[in-house]
């Protein structure tokens, strides 16, 4: 069996959904097929997610909830015309969505969850239709009535291990599976969403609770390539890559595969396989547990920007017993997570993402450090890039390190921090924001110049 995920650029119109059922019934195995909200039809286009995600507000201030909720619906209803279905399907979908607008809304983030997830639960029915009006044997299925349960942690659900048990069942299914991506059920029976993006992670979820053979994931482009393909003109396509690769790169910028995605395949050891919804005769990327990396060290480098950096200084500080444990508890104590920690002997960086960081909170955790551990100086350093080089052949190839500090000098590129030694597989530095794309550029060429058309 193969769980197949579709992305929003494969869903955004009739004409696409005409070739997600096409190949969908092209291969019997393809038993599970999760789909995602219709996402952006062209580079101007609005994702459907966030026309919810306005309606959503516009309920919560009082606002104009009839346009905002007309523009969704007339989303579904371009669709429905041009697929060939009946006005019922979006009848239904127009009284759904009134209807989740009744729900309470003393919730704010569970409200917006709860609107936001009906791009995904709307598309499934309205795809399952479809695929039935083919004579396709295909079914909706609900992820609470499938046991997807997850933690009550709005826009940021994580998938509790009972639910694969629960999933396994669906292993024996006779019938095409159209299973809503993004969202699943607290155990309480609360709608809950993952991150943006997260689609991927129920298609990886399903793939693991059914041990799927493959966990096809059909997006816009013909693979992963080894640079974003907006920031690097025709990069070339990675072939294969390891979970721990693409988790890294994913983590660090390729949008192409939620980052949190890898695990449940991973644990499963279920091989994952990127590919175009539009030419799906390409072989795509896959990412499986070892690869052979004699080639090139490097496999891909990518860039995320929206990073903070608190800096702390005391002298003897290495001395301190105690010290990092204090300033970790800061941050725990105020709900921060951190990515990197550099320092040296009389100075630390707390490396996080900026968006975690109001300026009340900002002037708190100064405050804090400041008084409770007597530092000499703390201060906040905004907009800085994380640009990370992954390789599975980087931890036993000397010299790569050299060759990216030195195509970042050739290319007048500050590197305001360097962590290395903690992954095998990773380099990452640290760069001023307006500097990323100019180190994604140098990186790549350094790496990939005359590299042919795959690398791996
Ligand atoms: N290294 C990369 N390789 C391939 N695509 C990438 C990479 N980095 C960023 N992308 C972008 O990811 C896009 C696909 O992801 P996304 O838009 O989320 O697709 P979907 O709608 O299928 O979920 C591509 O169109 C491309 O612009
Ligand atoms: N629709 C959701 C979830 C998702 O995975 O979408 P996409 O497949 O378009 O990345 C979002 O926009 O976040």
């Amino acid at each position: 069996m193969k769980v197949a995920k579709f992305g929003g650029t494969s869903v955004a119109s009739a004409e696409q959904i005409k070739k997600v059922a096409d190949i969908v019934a092209a291969d019997k195995e393809r038993k599970i097929v999760v789909v995602s909200a219709p996402g952006k039809r062209s580079s101007a286009d609005t994702k459907v997610t966030d026309l919810l995600i306005r309606l959503a507000e516009e309920a919560l201030s009082q606002g104009d909830t009839e346009n905002a909720l007309e523009a969704v619906v007339a989303r579904y209803s371009d669709i429905a015309t041009g697929l060939g279905l009946g006005d019922d399907i979006v009848a239904t979908i127009e009284a759904d969505l009134r209807k989740r607008l009744e729900f309470d809304r003393n919730q704010p983030e569970s409200f917006i969850d709860l609107i936001k997830a009906s791009g995904e639960d709307n598309n499934a029915k309205l795809i399952a239709n479809y695929f039935q009006s083919l004579g396709l044997n295909a079914v909706y299925l609900n992820p609470q009535d499938a046991g997807l349960y997850v933690s009550d942690e709005p826009g940021n659900a994580q998938v509790l291990p009972e639910a694969f048990d629960h999933l396994s069942k669906l292993a024996d299914t006779k019938e095409i599976i159209v299973f809503p991506g993004f969202f699943g059920y607290s155990k309480e029976g609360k709608l809950v969403t993952f991150p943006r993006g997260g689609s991927d992670i129920t298609g990886s979820i399903l793939a693991a609770g059914v041990e799927a053979e493959l966990y096809e994931n059909f997006t816009d482009v013909d693979s992963v390539f080894a640079a974003n393909p907006n920031v690097v003109a025709n990069p070339v396509k990675i072939k294969r890559m390891t979970y721990r690769e693409m988790r890294e790169l994913s983590y660090a910028g390729f949008s192409v595969f939620h980052d949190e995605a890898l695990i449940p395949a991973f644990r499963k050891r279920i091989p994952v396989c990127v590919k175009n919804t539009n030419n799906p005769a390409s072989s795509g990327t896959m990412i499986i547990s070892e690869r052979e990396y004699f080639l090139n060290p490097v496999i891909g480098i990518a860039a995320d920007e929206g990073f903070s950096t608190i800096y702390v200084r005391k002298y003897l500080m290495n001395r301190e017993v105690g010290f990092g444990r204090k300033l970790l508890q800061i941050l725990e104590d105020e709900c921060l997570s951190y990515e990197h920690i550099p320092s040296g002997i009389d100075d630390t960086s707390v490396i996080l993402r900026q968006n975690q960081l109001t300026p009340e909170m900002e002037a708190r955790i100064i405050k804090r450090i400041r008084e409770e551990l007597c530092v000499d100086d703390v201060y906040v350093e905004k907009d800085f890039a994380m640009v990370m080089i992954v390789g599975e052949g980087m931890h036993n190839t000397v010299g790569v390190s050299a060759r990216a500090t030195a195509a970042l000098a050739r290319a007048n590129v500050n590197i305001e921090m360097i962590n290395q030694g903690s992954s095998e597989v990773s380099l990452v530095l640290g760069v001023h924001q307006e500097d990323a794309d100019r180190a994604v550029r140098a990186l790549y060429e350094e790496f990939f110049a005359g590299a042919g058309e795959t690398v791996q």
